[in-house]
């Protein structure tokens, strides 16, 4: 996680399009610092949770598919959490390793009720299939296994997705660099801690290491909240929605500077307060206060990666 800090901040020193502004920061620090809102995991009580290996099983299938909701106006990440977690409660293998590699899309559709197809359906399938054909051929068939082969390190966890499953590797190269924003895998890692509340499989030495997860929710809160700025050009583009290619200048900023900017607002909350705050806990605040706001406008990229 090092180089999702360390190339993200590359990123926002580089900019041409989105501008992390320093007194925005302040002030936003300045109003939340004693009071941060806490939002619980799980909060909307949309997922599937056993205290078990099951429910690992159940969010990394769920964040192997956590991406692209927008295309479908009527689609969010609450019908795809909602719908695994129904179809797992129904029947307890749908998500054994070697089911997972023979899904359809329509298959797909219908263990999520979903009436149409999905958006990147696709590739939403090819991913099962990845899932599944690497979890029997390296870890048993489990998720646990990847969890508990990891020796209670997020970053370890993160790591050992990134090598193993192919569609987990969200990078891409700006300006010449190579960036590491690492989304899915650093989501699957924060659901794996606050499902479990931190304890047994949740337990993890270094929980500090993860950054926010750059999706497309975080970046329009920060801009909203005056921590991001974007060029007239981009506000435009977003306002106008309008797509934004993957692996752009625009679209690497966007995410590679919420990272970055979170990253500086936990820097001055630590210094103000001497509070540890975490990312992952500044993450789910700045997501929860985007999902409350269904008019807020967010940039749209057809992406596998978020
Ligand atoms: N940064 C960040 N992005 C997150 C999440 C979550 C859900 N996290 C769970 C963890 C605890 C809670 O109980 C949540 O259920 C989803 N997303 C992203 O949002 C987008 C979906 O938007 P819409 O199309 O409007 O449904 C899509 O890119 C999706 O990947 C998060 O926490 N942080």
């Amino acid at each position: 996680m090092e180089e999702v800090r360390a190339t993200s901040a590359w990123v926002a020193s580089h900019s041409s399009h989105v501008t992390v502004d320093s007194e925005g920061i302040e002030k936003l620090v300045e109003s939340v610092e004693n009071s941060i809102p806490k939002v619980e995991w799980n909060y909307e009580g949309i997922h599937y949770f056993d205290n078990g290996p099951l429910t690992l099983q159940y969010l990394f299938v769920l964040d192997a598919l956590n991406f692209c909701f927008w295309p479908d106006k009527e689609l969010n990440y609450d019908d795809l959490a909602s719908g695994l977690k129904e179809a797992l409660e129904k029947d307890q293998t749908v998500f054994d390793a070697d089911r997972l590699q023979k899904y359809t899309g329509p298959e797909l559709r219908e263990l999520l009720k979903w009436p149409r197809p999905l958006p990147l359906e696709d590739e939403r399938v090819r991913l099962m299939h990845e899932v599944g054909f690497e979890l029997e051929r390296s870890f048993g068939g489990k998720a646990s296994n990847i969890v508990e082969s990891c020796g209670k390190s997020a970053a370890k966890l993160v790591s050992t997705i990134a090598r193993h499953f192919p569609g987990f590797r969200d990078h891409t190269v700006y300006k010449g660099h190579q960036v590491f924003l690492y989304k899915r895998a650093q989501i699957f890692a924060a659901d794996v801690w606050g499902a479990f509340k931190g304890k047994g499989y949740g337990e993890f030495s270094d929980v500090g290491s993860i950054t926010i997860f750059a999706d497309y929710i975080v970046p329009a809160v920060l801009q909203q909240l005056g921590v991001l700025i974007y060029s007239s050009n981009l506000d435009n583009i977003i306002k106008g929605n309008k797509e934004i290619g993957s692996g752009t200048e625009e679209e690497v900023e966007l995410r590679a500077c919420s990272i970055y900017a979170v990253e500086k607002m936990r820097d001055l909350i630590q210094k103000r307060t001497g509070k540890q705050v975490l990312s992952v806990e500044l993450d789910l605040w700045l997501w929860a206060y985007g999902i409350s706001n269904p008019s807020l406008q967010h940039h749209r990229t057809l992406s596998i990666y978020y």
